[in-house]
């Protein structure tokens, strides 16, 4: 057993666009080991959102295969994917977008023990206290709304809802984006803590490089639909090889 949790094999995805079509991915191979976490970094455009779209199933790719666990993520039906779909969670950088804004915190994270039907109602009471304490925020916060605490405590209802089902891969896409540097900092700690208690591997996008270093175990630089370059995170960063890594390395004058 190799000790990867997703494999992925040959992903592509068009999309036709006005006279034109997109590859917006093209042929994308890597896997990610249980435990680890891969950062995905690229310019604008470059396919990391659908990579993680089509990881979630949320659209089809045109071909390629999934793996999770050496099982075929993408031959599996409906009814399977149905009870399978906690297996996979993702956290994306606008949590406002998720939830309906005017849904308690609690509610907000029950929502997927509840259609999983995790337990019973008390048990799920006991798990709402247990995620909201995992992700730093008191267990009178359950009765707050989404829409009246700061971004920062939002993302952490939207990483509690993620974890509720007991995932063994969280996509982060772009998810401490839009957080301040301190919280940033607060949410990469949770995200290491949680990962070593747990074993949870992640699937990191992010846009800067300096807090995907932070996070990644290995790191894929994708530009045009394509992984250009892949590598331990270190490597790929103090001494890219590509002409889009050595770019987006650039563009961050302090690693100079
Ligand atoms: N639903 C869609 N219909 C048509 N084209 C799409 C669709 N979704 C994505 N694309 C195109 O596919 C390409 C890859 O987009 P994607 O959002 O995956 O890139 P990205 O690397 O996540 O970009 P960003 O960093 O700006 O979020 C882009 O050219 C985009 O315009």
């Amino acid at each position: 057993m190799s000790g990867d949790l997703l494999m992925v094999e040959g992903l592509s995805k068009r999309f036709a666009g006005r006279g034109r079509s997109v590859r917006a991915l093209d042929d994308v191979s890597f896997s990610i080991r249980k435990g680890e976490t891969l950062g995905i970094v690229g310019p604008s455009g470059s396919g990391k959102s659908t990579l993680a779209r089509v990881l979630l199933r949320l659209i089809e790719p045109d071909a390629g295969r999934i793996l999770i666990d050496g099982e075929d993520w993408r031959s599996l039906s409906p009814k399977a994917l149905r009870h399978r779909r906690g297996d996979i969670q993702m956290v994306f950088q606008d949590p406002l977008s998720a939830f309906n804004p005017r849904t308690t915190i609690g509610k907000a994270i029950m929502d997927p023990l509840r259609i999983h039907a995790v337990g019973k109602r008390h048990s799920r009471m006991a798990a709402l206290a247990e995620l909201l304490q995992r992700v730093g925020l008191s267990a009178d916060m359950a009765s707050r709304r989404i829409h009246e605490v700061s971004g920062g405590q939002r993302q952490r209802v939207a990483l509690a809802r993620a974890l509720a089902s007991r995932p063994r891969l969280v996509v982060l896409d772009e998810a401490l984006s839009a957080l301040d540097v301190s919280l940033r900092g607060q949410m990469l700690e949770l995200l290491v803590r949680l990962q070593r208690d747990e074993g949870i591997s992640f699937l990191f996008i992010g846009h800067d490089p300096a807090v995907v270093r932070m996070i990644s175990h290995r790191v894929a630089v994708m530009d045009q639909g394509r992984i250009v370059e892949t590598g331990d995170a270190d490597a790929v960063f103090s001494d890219p090889r590509s002409d889009t890594g050595k770019a987006l390395i650039a563009a961050i004058p302090t690693w100079r």
